[in-house]
């Protein structure tokens, strides 16, 4: 299926002496759900992928056309509305009003929407088309082009472990994003830790907990604790067993908590005390559905705290799917000069709803 994540061979790290004080053997054996349970469709097997030596591994047609076929149907409010101008028999200026209007409708937001039309009323002249259905097929070209760069593998195995530690607003889906997440690499037969740096909410560690239970992973976490704390166990605990990956779940915040920013500053701080050089990734989960506040949400965590990635959920039922390239304009101008990637899109709650991002499928699927 797809190279979901992208693996480097790993530099043998020495391991540290462990503190397993509060590692929590989720998963003992005689509890788990039989191995059939966990074994999971044929389409995650190549989820990932060695590099630098091994290429990916061919997807299977059938299966990506059914993932593109749910985007699609997820799309589908954002796309009905922009398809809906490609209707009329002439490209004239009224066209263009219709689209501005519908890319704003999209909450592409209004210096996206300027680059789009810009750019397709150049390609429209060198392609000479006088067909509004052609001009369609000239925005998804566009559109893809402008979101190219945010199409990137997510790198685990340069270092053991990945510590890839997870942020984003209350409710966004960072856990159900991690679970999935854990999943796809635990059936690829990749050790992965997780660690409960949400020691508030009670059922935040519960629900990761299930997620671990399922796939058979362990644990960090400490009722009440430290997130830092909890962060700085699981990356030694991971270390010493030699595990390949470590998901710390933080808690849910708004960037105006600044306090609650403050802590999400030192869990950092001390992932890279832990382990100098972590967080090797710091992903921010962010609900596409938000529309543009969905680009508040990236601008702050990444002033923040300097994100390395982006995974956008429900994008299942939204209107508002063009924000994307809003956050894909803004991303051309960070300040380290380099674009954000969008590792995961995801369209529901189900496994296979996670799905790596695909620039021209996306275009596609949001022009309807
Ligand atoms: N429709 C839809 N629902 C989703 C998607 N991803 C997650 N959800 C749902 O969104 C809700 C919140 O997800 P969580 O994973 O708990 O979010 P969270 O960011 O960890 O939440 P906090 O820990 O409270 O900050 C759950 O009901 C998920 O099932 C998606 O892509 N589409």
């Amino acid at each position: 299926m797809f190279s979901f994540f992208k693996k480097k061979v790993a530099e043998p790290a020495p391991p540290a002496a462990p503190d397993l004080r509060s590692l929590v053997p989720i998963a003992a054996a005689e509890d788990l759900p039989a191995p059939a349970a966990v074994v999971a469709p044929a389409r995650i097997e190549a989820a990932v992928v060695v590099a630098p030596e091994i290429v990916a591994e061919a997807e299977s047609p059938v299966e990506r056309a059914s993932w593109v076929h749910r985007l699609r149907q997820g799309l589908r409010r954002t796309g009905s509305s922009i398809a809906t101008v490609f209707t009329g028999t002439r490209i004239d200026d009224a066209l263009y009003e219709d689209l501005e209007a519908a890319l704003l409708m999209a909450d592409a937001g209004v210096g996206a929407t300027r680059f789009l039309l810009e750019d397709l009323k150049r390609r429209v002249k060198e392609a000479r088309v006088t067909d509004p259905a052609a001009v369609k097929g000239l925005l998804a070209e566009a559109v893809a082009e402008l979101l190219q760069p945010l199409q990137q593998p997510l790198v685990i195995g340069r270092q053991t472990p990945t510590v890839v530690m997870v942020v984003g607003v209350n409710g966004a889906g960072k856990t159900t994003t991690i679970g999935k997440l854990t999943r796809h690499l635990a059936v690829g037969g990749h050790g992965v830790l997780l660690a409960a740096a949400d020691t508030f909410r009670a059922a935040a560690r519960e629900q990761l907990g299930v997620w671990a239970d399922r796939t058979q992973v362990e644990i960090v976490s400490q009722q009440g604790g430290d997130p830092a704390a909890v962060c700085f166990d699981a990356v030694k605990a991971g270390q010493a067993r030699g595990i390949e990956v470590v998901i710390a779940d933080t808690a849910g915040r708004l960037p105006t908590q600044l306090h609650l920013m403050e802590e999400l500053k030192k869990v950092r701080r001390t992932l890279d005390k832990a382990m100098p050089g972590a967080p090797h990734e710091v992903l921010l989960v962010v609900d596409g559905n938000t529309g543009q506040n969905a680009l508040a949400q990236v601008q702050a965590f990444d002033g923040a705290l300097g994100l390395s990635g982006l995974v956008l959920t429900k994008l299942d039922g939204t209107a508002k799917g063009g924000v994307l390239a809003a956050i894909a304009l803004w991303s051309r101008q960070r300040s380290d000069g380099r674009a954000l990637p969008v590792y995961f899109i995801g369209v529901g709650e189900k496994l296979e709803d996670l799905e790596r991002f695909d620039a021209r499928e996306f275009a596609q699927a949001l022009l309807g």
